[in-house]
Formats: C-alpha cells, structure tokens, sequence
C-alpha cells in the first residue's frame, strides 16, 4: 500500500489475474472474500480453488434480477450482489450458465438457487468492477478468505482515477478533416488504457466545440451499420473543423464501458431480440458504465474549462458538469439512420433519454 492508503498497481495485477484464471482475494471494510472468475475458470482450476465444493456463485445485481434471484435479497437491497449458495446440481456447467446468459432461452432454468446473505458487500462489488475492467462476465466462484488481500476495495477505487491522468505525448497529425490537427495521447500509471484528444483549429476565445466520442471498433473501424458511431464521428470532426477551434476527445470506452468482447456477446443477445438496454442487463452490467470524469480531466489539461458539446445524450452533459467542466450550449449530433441501426436509435431515444 502507498501513503495514500490505496495501490492502484494491486488492482491492475488482480485484473491480469483473473484473465488468466487465477485466484483474487478482495478486502474491504466489511470482510473479505477469495474468488475465481466463471468465465477463466475450469474443472481443474474451480477443483484446486475449491476441493471441497463450498464455494458459492456471487452474481451481479442485474443479473441476479434477470435469473429472477433478486427476490431473495432484503427489500432495498435490489442493487446489491447476490450470492448464491453451493448445491449439489450447481456444477461448474450450471455456474458457466448462470454467469453467461447466451444460453438463457436455449437451456430450461434449473435450480432453485437458494441465496446465503453476503457479508463483504462492498468486496464482492469491487470484484465486480473489476471483473468489467478486466472485459469479463461479472460472476464469480466465492469462498470466504483465509489469506492476505490481493487488492482492496480502496484500490479498485482509485484504479484508472482521472486526477492520476497526464499528458504523455503530443504531435501534429493532418486528418483528412482537418490537415493542421495535433493529437494528444493521455494516460495513467496504472491502465494501459491509452484517451486520445485530436485538437483541430486554432483557439479563438470562443468556447469550442467539443465531441467525447466512446470508442465503437466495429463502427468507427468496420463501419458497422448497427449503430451510429461511425457517422458521428466523420460528422463529429467535420463539425469541428467547419467550427474553427475544437477537440474531439476519443475515449477508449468500448462499449459504454464494458469492452469489446462484452459488447459483442450484447449483440449476440440482439442477434435473439433483446434490445441494447436488455442485453446489457442480463450480461449483468448496467446499462452505461461510462464515467466522463476522464473526459473532464483531459479537457482541465488542456486548459478548457467551458465548452460547446456536440451529443444527444443529456447525460454527458451531467457528467462533465459534475466533474466541473462548463457546457455553455449543447449541440445535437444526429445522423442518418439505415436499417439496421433504427431499433438501436429508437431504444437509445425512448429508454436511455437520448434527445433524438
Ligand atoms: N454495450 C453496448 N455498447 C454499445 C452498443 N452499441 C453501441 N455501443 C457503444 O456505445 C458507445 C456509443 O454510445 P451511444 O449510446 O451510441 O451514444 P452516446 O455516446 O451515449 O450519445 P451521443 O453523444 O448522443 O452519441 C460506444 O462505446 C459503442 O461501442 C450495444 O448494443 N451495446
Ligand atoms: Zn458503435
């Protein structure tokens, strides 16, 4: 632990070790528990974790509703994990069921999965998040700990905090949008998670105008036509250019946060009719796992304090507000919809208050 009281390192190691089908115990005020990640656990691995078959199944809050399990946490308690208790017919194939909902429809629901009252709440919701750090399903193998902490809930806290971000890089890069733009790459000590900002035009004592765009591979890359990422961003940078002085900040936030592979098993669970919203819920996430406080710590390094936001969703709007960024005025960003993105906008509009 540093003077701080907290090691954001210890969180990044934890990360790394669950990817790789280790062990992680996670201390916090309330106790502490060992776990092993469902998805890069085994047979063999879940028997040296767990010889004498005690370990219980932790799940996260949305999917613990989408099993219909949440009814056995206290009233009120509707945001919290659930752990479930370990019984004969929950074997490593029911637990990888349980935590990964692609076979939801195909497999009839065993059970009944009685829950045990969680101690270590705010451990068992450090894992989580790290679990979705890390781009994996959030459910865990649980045992109670009997050896020193890996990681703390302070640490998980402070992994990837914005105020530990800093420039580290900084070049002219001509766009095909903008041929005088500089690219300015930001990270911090603990994340390889690299934001980028493209500076395009020259300040003008104007508050400029300015894009956080989430990172989409298969849009802005593949140019995929289920969402609309890759319009807004052509859009979003000719916008800025057409403004004179503006930034578009590219924040890695694959999938409002859940990663790639994560956002890939969301459209699999489209593939079967389940919406954005829903999809993301029964993986177990919420719905939007973004926090644009990184986006209000690169704008602050850039010495910009008030800004033109380009986007329909009123909640970065609130986000950088909260994190102390003025937004003067916001400017909608809408692009031409196709066929296969028009559920997609319609969900965005009528359930997550985007102004469309
Ligand atoms: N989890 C998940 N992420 C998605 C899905 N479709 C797009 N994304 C991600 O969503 C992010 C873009 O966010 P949107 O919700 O489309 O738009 P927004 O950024 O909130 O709002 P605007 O500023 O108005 O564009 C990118 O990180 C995409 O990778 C999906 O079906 N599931
Ligand atoms: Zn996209």
């Amino acid at each position: 632990m540093s003077e701080l009281g907290s090691d954001p390192r210890a969180a990044a190691r934890a990360i790394d070790a669950m990817r790789r089908g280790w062990p992680v115990t996670v201390a916090g005020d309330d106790g502490a528990i060992r776990l092993l990640a469902i998805e890069s656990a085994d047979r063999d691995r879940l028997a040296t974790f767990d010889p004498d078959g005690q370990a219980g199944v932790l799940l996260s809050p949305s999917r613990a509703t989408t099993l219909k399990l949440g009814n056995q946490r206290a009233a009120g308690d509707m945001a919290r994990p659930v752990l479930l208790t370990r019984t004969p017919w929950l074997d490593f194939e029911t637990a990888v069921a349980l935590a990964d909902p692609q076979m939801d429809l195909a497999t009839p629901f065993k059970g009944p999965f009685p829950a045990t009252p969680l101690g270590p709440v705010t451990a068992a919701e450090a894992a989580l998040e790290l679990a979705r750090r890390a781009g994996m399903l959030p459910a865990f193998f649980l045992l109670p700990a009997t050896d020193n902490a890996d990681v703390t809930v302070a640490d998980v806290t402070e992994f990837a905090a914005p105020a530990n971000l800093a420039i580290a890089s900084r070049a002219r890069l001509p766009v095909a949008a903008a041929e005088t733009a500089e690219i300015v790459a930001f990270r911090t000590p603990d994340d390889p998670t690299d934001h980028v900002a493209l500076l395009i035009g020259t300040p003008d004592g104007r508050s400029p105008l300015v894009r956080l765009h989430s990172e989409c591979l298969t849009g802005d890359v593949l140019r995929s036509l289920k969402c609309d990422c890759g319009p807004q961003l052509d859009a979003a940078l000719a916008a800025i250019a057409a403004s004179g002085w503006g930034v578009l900040l590219y924040l890695r936030q694959e999938g409002r946060g859940i990663g790639l592979i994560n956002k890939l098993r969301a459209y699999a669970l489209q593939d079967q009719g389940f919406d954005t919203v829903d999809a993301n819920l029964r993986l177990g996430f919420a719905v939007d796992s973004r926090d644009f406080g990184v986006a209000a710590r690169m704008l602050a390094l850039l010495n910009i304090d008030t800004v033109r936001l380009l986007t329909n969703n009123p909640a970065k709007v609130a986000g950088l507000e909260a994190a102390g960024i003025v937004v003067a005025e916001r400017v909608p960003h809408i692009v031409a919809s196709n066929p296969h993105n028009h559920d997609y906008l319609a969900t965005k509009r009528d359930r997550t208050g985007h102004q469309l």
